[in-house]
């Protein structure tokens, strides 16, 4: 029998910042079940005004998401106005910059082995995603060495579809293919973003190629040019693979994932004790 579940967000008045074409807000929803009144927070993603003209891919991609689920990916309960889950310690990037690099190596690849899990589940779906990012990853538990607790990533929906947003100012999370062909483009430009994200992930989520201008970001990919490598050789292994320009050459999601594995199993603190610190 369905249960009568009447739906109802009341929201908080300031926004908690924005999306590239939407504003967020923090609120709750309440569910009656039987009666019974349930609380839940969530947050409310309103696509800004002036971006109006591009709702159907918004809410494109907020579908395909409500449409699956796992447990690293995060939970759409609406797309009338995308309403999510709220996730606790918000977006990613912002995390690592306030924790300025205390956060340890195992920590890292923690998150990073969540992220390949979610991309295979993905890849096996043929799902291309489009819009992996450090800021599009939520932290749901911070994860605690000292009592134990690792921490729980959600990846967030695509957002607004490449094809439609600027793809300049995505350099270099999007695809050099996608660039250059938005129709083209398939799994493995998710593979390249998960190479940035590594990267943004091992850098104290700064955002790479920052204070370059769109030009500049473009002369990037002309060149074939990398990111800087982190000093961890392995760890650079796995980010120039992921980020190979011709498609073909990326690993699968499987191959990222026994990669990872064995940087986590790799005696990293022994190979060089300061490397924990700044890897
Ligand atoms: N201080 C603080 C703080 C801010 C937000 C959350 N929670 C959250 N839950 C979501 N479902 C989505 C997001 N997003 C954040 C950026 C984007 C853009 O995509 N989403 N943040 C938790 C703490």
């Amino acid at each position: 029998k369905a249960s009568h579940v009447q739906k109802k967000c009341s929201l908080q008045e300031e926004s908690l910042g924005r999306g590239s074409f939407t504003r967020i807000f923090k609120g709750s929803k309440t569910d009656i079940r039987e009666g019974e009144r349930q609380n839940t927070d969530v947050l409310l993603k309103v696509l800004d005004g002036s971006y109006k003209n591009c709702w159907e891919s918004f809410f494109e991609a907020a579908s395909l998401m409500s449409q699956i689920s796992h447990k690293h990916l995060l939970l759409v309960y609406g797309i009338n106005i995308m309403v999510q889950e709220f996730v606790k310690y918000g977006a990613l990037d912002l995390f690592l910059r306030k924790k300025q690099g205390s956060v340890p190596v195992s920590w890292k690849l923690d998150v990073a082995k969540q992220l390949a899990c979610v991309l295979n589940f993905l890849e096996e779906k043929k799902i291309v995603h489009g819009n992996i990012s450090a800021k599009n990853l939520l932290l749901a538990r911070e994860g605690d060495s000292s009592i134990g607790t690792s921490p729980f990533i959600k990846l967030s929906d695509p957002g607004i579809s490449v094809a439609v947003t600027v793809a300049l100012d995505r350099i270099p999370w999007v695809a050099p293919e996608v660039l250059e062909a938005p129709e083209t483009w398939g799994m493995e430009c998710d593979k390249w973003s998960f190479g940035t994200t590594l990267w943004e992930i091992f850098n104290g989520g700064k955002a790479p190629l920052q204070g370059l201008d769109p030009q500049q970001k473009l002369m990037f990919y002309e060149n074939h040019e990398q990111l800087p490598s982190p000093k961890w050789t392995e760890l650079a292994d796995l980010i120039g693979r992921c980020m190979e320009y011709d498609p073909a050459l990326r690993p699968s999601s499987r191959g990222i994932i026994r990669q990872l594995n064995s940087l986590i199993t790799s005696d990293y603190e022994l190979l060089d004790p300061g490397l924990s610190a700044h890897a």
